[in-house]
């Protein structure tokens, strides 16, 4: 088995199936129209309003990325799970069969990246998995354009503090979910390297210097308006009461010139994103084959993963299922895929885990046969979704609080556990004082669980309130100091479903 490393990685691999295109071809191609950044700075449209602005202290992450040679075609491996939307280049097939270097971009438009970006990071990992190196993109400078794709409105503008705040949120979560997956999710055959790294780069680094008569004269000047007007993003937008900005307009071209950037150097030779990204895509592939002129740069899209509504999973939509354990236990993470229909658990079990396909087959035909134990698949998709985000330690808890929320349980809850499930829950804080000794009944009307002692008395009475999970048999019920759990909280509930949480302030 080969391996190599890249130590110049400014030319991208460009085996393809064509084997024409060596080294020597791109080595040729026009690669003086580039300045280096150290160069100018007369005019910077992203300039931030403060001078010390850092947009990521993780733009310094660039490992060396050891490159293996692919095991297994990672093109047919996608396609078998139903993570390919559309190729720009079918030889892409061919070309995999080398080491690549692929890139996904996220704009830091949120804190937290969310459910439907997972895909991307699932995608990033396949690549790896099958000897290919990821890097993931934060799109400081993008994000302060704001992509028109699949959106009906322009965008807010987002403050520096924000999107500081967003890049080191989401920079994390990455380095978090992939730093984890390379050490845990490499098959163990001795043919991967733990050096198979993930780079984080922030296209804020080559854009904040960028002149926009530079930006004209090297990008604009190979940019065709009337292509760019044919993009979906654009024409859905056009049609629209409100119109579209000439900064969002030209959205795609930043994303376009990032790949090429990319290409030229950090060798990355092909770009994955959700099939809305398609127009930005490929408006990078053909700048890369105009100004560059030379072909081996590849785009790949998967489905957008929508919601039974149709609409797709977003960070704007309600109830985003978010990633990152501040904005979403992993409790509640775990319990969103636990509770996922079974009509569409062995798609998800498909795109979102790296099962195999053949236990995946066998699950759905157990699904089928009499004796199947509900939730079984949900339970297998839950374990591995949380196990990729949240690691062992996320997985862990979010059984533990499981098990001890679970109706009769033995597990005793702990505070961390109750915070972990009251997100969204009604709360209200009370002194320690006020609360000791006050009768269960009293309580349960000022934290606003019943609205009269009378309706708290007779739900007492049928045995439907429960302390900190267990059920309460008397009605004379008062509050010990061991009741408040950990000295911090006690959790309310008037049958399963109604909680409060009860805050000791
Ligand atoms: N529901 C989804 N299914 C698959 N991929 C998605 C989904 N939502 C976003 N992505 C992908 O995640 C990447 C980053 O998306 P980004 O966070 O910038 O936008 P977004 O989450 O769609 O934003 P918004 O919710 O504001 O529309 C893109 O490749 C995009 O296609
Ligand atoms: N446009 C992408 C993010 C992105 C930004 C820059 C890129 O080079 C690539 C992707 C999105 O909003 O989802």
């Amino acid at each position: 088995m080969r391996a190599y490393t890249e130590q110049t990685p400014d030319i991208p691999n460009l085996k393809g199936d064509r084997g024409t295109h060596s080294r020597m071809a791109s080595i040729s191609a026009p690669r003086t129209l580039f300045f280096t950044h150290s160069a100018k700075l007369f005019f910077s449209p992203f300039k931030p309003s403060h001078s010390s602005f850092s947009p990521l202290p993780l733009h310094l992450t660039r490992p060396n990325c050891t490159l293996q040679q692919p095991r297994r075609n990672i093109i047919q491996i996608l396609e078998e799970r139903g993570l390919v939307e559309s190729i720009t280049n079918d030889t892409l097939r061919t070309a995999s069969s080398a080491p690549l270097k692929v890139y996904c971009g996220f704009d830091p438009t949120a804190e937290s990246l969310h459910l439907g970006n997972l895909l991307g990071l699932i995608v990033l990992s396949w690549f790896r998995r099958c000897g290919h190196c990821a890097v993931a993109l934060i799109g400081g400078a993008t994000a302060r354009v704001g992509d028109p794709s699949g959106k009906s409105l322009e965008r807010p503008e987002l403050d520096t503090d924000s999107l500081e705040k967003n890049t080191l949120g989401i920079s994390q979560t990455i380095t978090t979910i992939l730093g984890r997956a390379q050490n845990s999710n490499l098959p163990n055959d001795g043919s991967s390297s733990s050096s198979s790294s993930v780079v984080i780069l922030n296209n804020y680094d080559w854009w904040k210097e960028f002149t926009l008569l530079d930006f004209l004269k090297r990008v604009g000047k190979y940019a065709r308006v009337g292509s760019m007007m044919a993009k979906e993003s654009v024409r859905k937008r056009l049609e629209s009461e409100q119109g579209m900005s000439y900064t969002e307009f030209t959205y795609q071209l930043l994303q376009g010139y990032d790949f090429l950037h990319l290409f030229q150097n950090e060798g990355v030779s092909v770009q994955i994103g959700g099939s809305d990204q398609w127009g930005n895509i490929t408006a990078g592939t053909e700048l890369i084959r105009k100004i560059l002129q030379v072909e081996g740069a590849y785009g790949l899209t998967f489905p957008l993963l929508l919601k039974s509504d149709g609409t797709k999973f977003g960070k704007s939509e309600d109830g985003a299922i978010w990633l990152s354990p501040s904005f979403l236990s992993p409790y509640k993470f775990y319990q969103y895929f636990f509770s996922v229909p079974d009509a569409d658990v062995i798609k998800f079990l498909k795109i979102l885990t790296f099962l195999d396909m053949e236990d995946i087959a066998a699950l759905e035909g157990e699904m089928m046969k009499p004796g199947y134990v509900p939730n079984t698949a949900q339970r297998k998709l839950a374990e591995e979704v949380t196990r990729f985000v949240h690691g062992e330690e996320g997985l862990a808890e979010a059984l533990k609080a499981t098990e001890a929320l679970r109706p009769g349980s033995e597990t005793k809850l702990d505070w961390k556990t109750i915070e972990g499930v009251a997100e969204g829950l009604p709360s209200c804080s009370l002194a320690y004082d006020e609360v000791l000794n006050l009768s269960l009944v009293d309580l349960s009307v000022s934290s606003g669980l019943f609205e009269s002692k009378s309706a708290a008395r007779r739900l007492l009475k049928q045995g439907g309130v429960y302390l900190n999970n267990n059920r309460v048999d008397s009605e004379n019920k008062r509050i010990e100091a061991a009741d408040i759990v950990d000295g911090k909280v006690l959790l309310l509930s008037a049958g399963k479903k109604n909680k409060v949480l009860v805050r000791i302030a």
